[in-house]
C-alpha cells in the first residue's frame, strides 16, 4: 500500500501545507483525495457523505476537489480560450465565463487586458501556471489541491502564484486548500497548519500562528 493508516479531516477554510521527503507519498495522497487515483481500501467522505466510487460520483467529486500539478498544461490557443474551456464541460455548463472578474484578478497580478489575447505558447512558465490556476479558481472549487505548483518557477513567479491563491482564498473563506511544497519558507507562508509526511503516513501536524498573510 502506498498510503498507510491515513485518517484526516480537512475543514472548510483550512490552509494546509504538506511537507515531506521525496517519495513520502504526498502526491499519491492528493491524487487519492481527488480520486485521480482510486483508493484500494478505506472510505473518503466529502461534506460528511461517503463518496461512491462509481463513474458518476467520481466525475462529480473531481469537479469539486481541484488538483493542480507542477507542470502547467494548456490547450492550444489564447489565454481566453484556456479560461473558457471549463465552461464547455458538462459539469460546469450551469456557469458562465466572467471576463470582467478574470480581468480584475489579472490586474491585481499586474497583467492588462491584452494578456487574455496572448497565445499560450508565448507565455512564460510562471504565466502559464497562473492561467492554469485561474482556469480552476474562477470555478470556485470548495477544495484546491496544489502539488508543488511553483516548483519549476522563479521566485517572483512563485510569489505571484501565492498571491493569486491567497486572494482567491480570502474572497472564498469557506474554501480549503492543501499545498505540497519542498520549500520551508513557502510551507510556513502558505500553511496555517503543516502536515508532515513520511512513508505514506501523516507523522505529525504543526499549527502556526500567522501575523499577516502573504
Ligand atoms: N501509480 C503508482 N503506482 C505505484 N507506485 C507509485 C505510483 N505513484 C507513486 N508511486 C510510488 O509511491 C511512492 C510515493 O510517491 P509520491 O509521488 O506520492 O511521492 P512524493 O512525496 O509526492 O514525492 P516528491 O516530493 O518527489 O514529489 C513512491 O515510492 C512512488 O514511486
Amino acid at each position: 500500500m502506498l498510503l498507510q493508516d491515513i485518517d484526516f479531516q480537512l475543514r472548510a477554510g483550512a490552509r494546509v501545507a504538506i511537507s515531506g521527503a521525496s517519495g513520502a507519498g504526498k502526491s499519491v495522497f492528493l491524487r487519492t483525495i481527488s480520486l485521480l487515483d482510486l483508493p484500494a481500501a478505506g472510505t473518503l467522505y466529502c461534506q460528511n457523505q461517503p463518496v461512491n466510487l462509481n463513474a458518476h460520483s467520481i466525475a462529480r467529486h473531481r469537479s469539486q476537489i481541484a488538483y493542480v500539478r507542477q507542470q502547467a498544461v494548456l490547450i492550444p490557443g489564447t489565454v481566453r480560450d484556456n479560461l473558457q474551456l471549463p465552461y464547455t464541460l458538462h459539469h460546469y455548463q450551469h456557469l458562465t465565463f466572467q471576463p470582467e472578474h478574470v480581468l480584475q484578478v489579472l490586474q491585481n497580478l499586474g497583467k492588462d487586458e491584452h494578456f487574455l489575447d496572448r497565445d499560450g505558447t508565448d507565455l512564460s512558465g510562471g504565466e502559464a501556471q497562473l492561467v492554469c490556476l485561474l482556469r480552476i479558481l474562477q470555478l470556485n472549487p470548495p477544495v484546491l489541491l496544489l502539488d508543488e505548483p511553483t516548483a519549476s518557477l522563479d521566485e517572483d513567479s512563485a510569489r505571484t502564484v501565492q498571491k493569486l491563491v491567497n486572494q482567491w482564498q480570502q474572497a472564498n473563506p469557506q474554501a480549503a486548500y492543501m499545498w505540497v511544497s519542498h520549500s520551508e519558507q513557502q510551507v510556513s507562508e502558505v500553511g496555517d497548519e503543516i502536515w508532515y509526511f513520511d512513508a505514506g503516513r501523516i507523522t505529525h501536524i504543526k499549527h502556526s500562528v500567522k501575523k499577516g498573510r502573504q
